[in-house]
C-alpha cells in the first residue's frame, strides 16, 4: 500500500481528531500542513506508530489500514452481485418471502433484502391485493420516494397521466425515471387486477448486458459510460403538468474500480442529444446498438405473469422492465424508494452494500 502522509495525518483515529461516538472527524483538515511529515515512525506486527512534530501521536492498525487504502479498495467490489440470463435466474430457484415472514420476522426481510441486492429483483407473497397493504410492505424496507407520480401510484390504461405507461401499448425494457437527476433506486408493482389478455412483465438484468459489452466491446463501454446524455419527461395532460430533466450517461462506474453501479436506458425518455459532439454521436449510437443487441437477446429475458398477491420490487438501477401489450382492465399499484434508503436498512440487517 502506498499511504500518503497527509492522509495518515488526516485519518488520526485519536480521541481529539475523531468522535467515535459520532464516528465523525472532529479535526480541521485544512490546519494539517500539505507537506507534514511524521517525526518518528515505528511499525510492529499488528500497530502502525507516527509522532507528528506537535508531538502528537497517532496510531494506526495494520489490518484497518489494508482494508482502507486505495489498493485495498480497489480490489473490493461495493457491492457483490449474481449477475442473471432467463436461464440462470431460473435455475437459482430464488425463493420469494411470504406477507407474514416478510413483515413480522428479521429473517423474512434479511433473506428478502440479500436476494435483492444479489439479483436486482425479489417478490414477496401472499399480500392481500389493497393498495394499502402494498404501501405496507414497502413501509417495511424504507420511507417511499414521493415523486410526481405521488406516493403510492395507481395505474390502468385511462390515460390520466401523459405517459405510454397509461396506455395498453407493449413498452419496451428500460428504467423508471432516467429524467431525474437521480433515478429512483427500487421500484415495487402490485398487479391488483386484470381481465384480459397479454401484460406480462419482462425483467432483464442490465448489468448482466454490460458485462457481456464490456468483455467483447471493451471501447463500446467506455463510451457508454463517459458520454453524459439528457433525459426528460414533459407533461401536460389535465391537471399534472410536470418538466423534469436528468442527464448522465447509460452506464455508470465507480472510477476506482470499475464497478457498475446504476444504468440509465430508457429510449423513450431519452432527450434530444445535444451534449455528444459531431465526431462522436454515430460512435455513441453504435454503442448504444450493441447494448441493446445484448439486451434484447431472448436469453437474457425473463417474462413474469404479475397476479394480485404477487409484489415484485425492482432494482431500478440494474434491472430493466417493460411489458407485453394486453386487453381488458388492468389495475397495478407500487411506489418508488430510494437506493440510499434501502441500503440502509440492508447494512443495518448485516448486507454488504
Ligand atoms: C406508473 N409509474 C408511476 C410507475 C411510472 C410512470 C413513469 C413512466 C416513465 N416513462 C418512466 O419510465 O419513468
Ligand atoms: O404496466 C406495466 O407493467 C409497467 C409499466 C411501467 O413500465 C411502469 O409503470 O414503470
Ligand atoms: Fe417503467
Amino acid at each position: 500500500m502506498h499511504l500518503d502522509y497527509v492522509w495518515l495525518r488526516d485519518h488520526c483515529r485519536s480521541a481529539s481528531c475523531y468522535n467515535s461516538k459520532t464516528n465523525q472527524r472532529s479535526l480541521d483538515t485544512a490546519s494539517v500542513e500539505l507537506d507534514i511529515k511524521p517525526a518518528q515512525v515505528r511499525v510492529d506486527e499488528t500497530t502502525l506508530y507516527l509522532t507528528w512534530p506537535d508531538g502528537h501521536m497517532t496510531r494506526y492498525g495494520l489490518e484497518w489500514l489494508s482494508q482502507n487504502c486505495y489498493e485495498g479498495q480497489k480490489q473490493q467490489l461495493v457491492q457483490p452481485r449474481i449477475l442473471w440470463s432467463t436461464q440462470s435466474y431460473k435455475e437459482a430457484n430464488v425463493p420469494s418471502v411470504s406477507y407474514l415472514d416478510f413483515l413480522e420476522t428479521g429473517e423474512g426481510l434479511r433473506d428478502f433484502l440479500q436476494n435483492f441486492l444479489l439479483y436486482g429483483i425479489a417478490f414477496v407473497e401472499d399480500v392481500p391485493a389493497t393498495r394499502e397493504e402494498t404501501q405496507k410492505v414497502a413501509e417495511r424496507i424504507s420511507h417511499i420516494r414521493e415523486t410526481i407520480y405521488g406516493k403510492m401510484w395507481d395505474l390502468t390504461s385511462d390515460f390520466s397521466r401523459g405517459d405510454t405507461a397509461y396506455t395498453k401499448l407493449a413498452l419496451d425494457r428500460h428504467t423508471d425515471t432516467t429524467y431525474f437527476q437521480e433515478p429512483c433506486g427500487m421500484q415495487l408493482f402490485h398487479c391488483l387486477r386484470h381481465e384480459g389478455t397479454g401484460g406480462r412483465t419482462l425483467l432483464v438484468d442490465g448489468f448482466h448486458a454490460a458485462e457481456q459489452v464490456r468483455q467483447n466491446h471493451p471501447e463500446d463501454f467506455e463510451i457508454l459510460s463517459n458520454v453524459p446524455l439528457r433525459h426528460e419527461y414533459i407533461e401536460n395532460v389535465g391537471e399534472s403538468h410536470n418538466h423534469m430533466v436528468g442527464i448522465g450517461p447509460v452506464l455508470n462506474v465507480y472510477p476506482w474500480n470499475k464497478e457498475l453501479y446504476m444504468i440509465r436506458y430508457n429510449n423513450y425518455d431519452r432527450a434530444v442529444i445535444n451534449t455528444v459532439p459531431y465526431d462522436l454521436v454515430r460512435r455513441w449510437y453504435s454503442s448504444h446498438r450493441i447494448l441493446t443487441t445484448e439486451l434484447r437477446k431472448p436469453e437474457n429475458e425473463l417474462w413474469v405473469k404479475l397476479k394480485p398477491g404477487k409484489v415484485l420490487f425492482v432494482d431500478n438501477w440494474r434491472v430493466l422492465h417493460g411489458r407485453e401489450s394486453f386487453t381488458g382492465y388492468r389495475q397495478l399499484c407500487g411506489c418508488y424508494l430510494t437506493r440510499d434508503d434501502v441500503l440502509n436498512t440492508a447494512r443495518l440487517m448485516g448486507l454488504k452494500s
